[in-house]
């Protein structure tokens, strides 16, 4: 009988499999698919994570901006750096649906505005938009003041040395803004370097970041009987009853002095209001640890590969401080956004660095209606892989994309081609805030030190969900 029971189910599912295979195969129309083996079909792409983006630039440049992968037998994925498709697919709200990788990060961050379901999102978005408007931005600049002078007395013990990692210095100091701006809270992550928040904040990052490349640990049947399963439900459960603890304090505080500074981006939420109805705590939670995971560590790496990409461009890092000379003078004065705003060229430097590196090298969106647009038809069902580091490095939207250079940011690009901060309504919120962060943490940097190449090191590019160099972002440092 069991017998019996399993034949059925078997067969039920692989004439399921065999009838999704038949219905793409069929109905996508206007995608290439590179030949792939009889077996594993296109899996060798996608089983390094040291390979992944070298694999993906080479079959995007080779096939094209629409390509289909399967990445086994039964799942397949569109790769896209096609300008106009992007625009077509990222530039509606009606297809903000995040694809099942971002299921990994929903221990920590539940059903916050990053992966929550699409009818939840808009009411979500529509009440966070205006949390990064000009005064608040203000506010948090100034916020941004203490933990950068702290980094740079870190930074200070490192120079001399004849090369150094500099991430996760640069990733402390993020950790100290957003739990400043974020929960109100000075976590002093630099200087108390042990602390269990920020140790739990790395554990559960880079569980999230080996079930990526695992596939026992990426299944969550599987997932549970590995180590990392339990070390993750510890430390998640420890940062919420953290977030907890901070949202009760707070609460009493609004209560007991009603006059108390409302700078955080919790101290908005906890008087926000959804369907007229105030966040539950859970939601308070998965609100503010969403901004947390998302505003950290792409912050830091953006301004780790604006430092690396300085230390090989000297000529390029004069240019930035003879600006940053010219508009805050030579007293160390703090930048306030309207200064953050003159500094065009140190823009420029950022962009070319988010151009040449990109952060977040890949979206994704799961298609949950058919999509038909001019020759192409994309049935429902499939994840459409936006591949943001090969629109990047297209000649046709940026020549000769090998050659660092920013001035390519002198005049407008076309839409849709430079889009280091995800596009259309389901962007970045937190890009104004993050462009303020990169620039602050860069002012104080260059003016305290000159940095320097490590001469032989070559990056080796790993794809993460943020880029990351395997061999550290090396770079030496030199007293200004
Ligand atoms: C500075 C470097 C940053 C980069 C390169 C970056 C990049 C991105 C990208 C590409 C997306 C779109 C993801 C997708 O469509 O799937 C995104 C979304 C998001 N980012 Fe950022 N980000 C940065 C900084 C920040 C900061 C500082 C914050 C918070 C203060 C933040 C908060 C968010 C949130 C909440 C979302 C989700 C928006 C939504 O789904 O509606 N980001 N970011």
């Amino acid at each position: 009988m069991l017998f019996a029971i399993v034949v059925v189910l078997l067969t039920i599912l692989i004439l399921q499999f065999v009838v999704k295979q038949y219905r793409i195969n069929t109905q996508l129309k206007g995608f290439v698919s590179p030949p792939g083996s009889l077996l594993l079909r296109h899996f060798n792409v996608f089983s390094s994570e040291n390979d992944l983006i070298p694999n993906l630039l080479e079959i995007s440049r080779k096939y094209g901006g629409r390509v289909k992968l399967d990445v086994f037998h039964g799942t397949t994925v569109l790769l896209v750096t096609d300008k106009d498709l992007i625009c077509h697919v990222l530039g509606t709200k009606q297809i903000v649906l995040k694809d099942a990788f971002y299921d990994l990060c929903k221990k920590w961050i539940g059903q916050g505005v990053i992966t929550c379901k699409p009818e939840k999102w808009t009411k979500t978005r529509k009440m966070l938009n205006p949390v990064f408007n000009v005064q608040q931005l203000q506010t948090y600049v100034t916020l941004f003041e203490n933990p950068i002078k702290i980094l740079i007395e870190k930074l200070k013990c490192e120079t001399g040395n004849d090369g150094f990692d500099v991430l996760p210095y640069l990733s402390l100091c993020t950790l100290d803004i957003i739990c400043e701006t974020v929960l109100g809270i000075k976590l002093n992550a630099q200087k108390n370097t042990d602390l269990q928040y920020s140790r739990d904040i790395h554990t559960v990052t880079s569980i999230i970041l080996r079930r990526l490349f695992s596939p026992l640990k990426r299944n969550d049947v599987t997932f549970r009987f590995t180590e990392d399963y339990q070390i993750e439900a510890e430390a998640v459960r420890r940062i919420r009853n953290f977030t907890q603890q901070v949202i009760d304090e707070r609460r009493l505080k609004k209560e007991t002095d009603a006059k108390s500074k409302k700078s955080s981006l919790l101290d908005i939420l906890l008087e926000a209001k959804i369907d007229d109805k105030p966040m539950t705590d859970e939601e308070l939670i998965d609100e503010v640890q969403s901004f947390l995971f998302a505003g950290h560590d792409t912050s830091a790496t953006s301004v780790g590969l604006v430092l690396y990409i300085l230390s090989k461009h000297q000529d390029i890092q004069d240019k930035v401080v003879k600006e940053l000379e010219s508009v805050l003078g030579t007293d160390n004065k703090y930048p306030t956004p309207t200064d953050l705003n003159e500094m065009k060229y140190l823009e420029m430097a950022i962009k070319e660095t988010m151009r040449y590196y990109t952060v977040a090298p890949f979206l994704s969106r799961m298609i949950d209606e058919d999509i038909s647009f001019g020759d192409i038809f994309i049935p429902k069902g499939l994840s459409i892989i936006v591949f943001l580091y090969g629109l990047h490095m297209n000649p046709e939207y940026f020549p000769n994309p090998e050659k660092f250079d920013p001035t390519r940011f002198e005049k407008e690009v076309t839409p849709y081609t430079f889009m280091p901060f995800g596009g259309g309504p389901r962007n970045c919120i937190g890009q104004r805030f993050g462009m303020m962060e990169i620039k602050c943490m860069l002012i104080e940097i260059l003016r305290n030190f000159r940095i320097l190449e490590v001469s032989g090191h070559i990056p080796q590019l790993t794809a993460m969900i943020v880029l990351r160099f395997k061999n550290g972002m090396m770079i030496k440092l030199e007293p200004r």
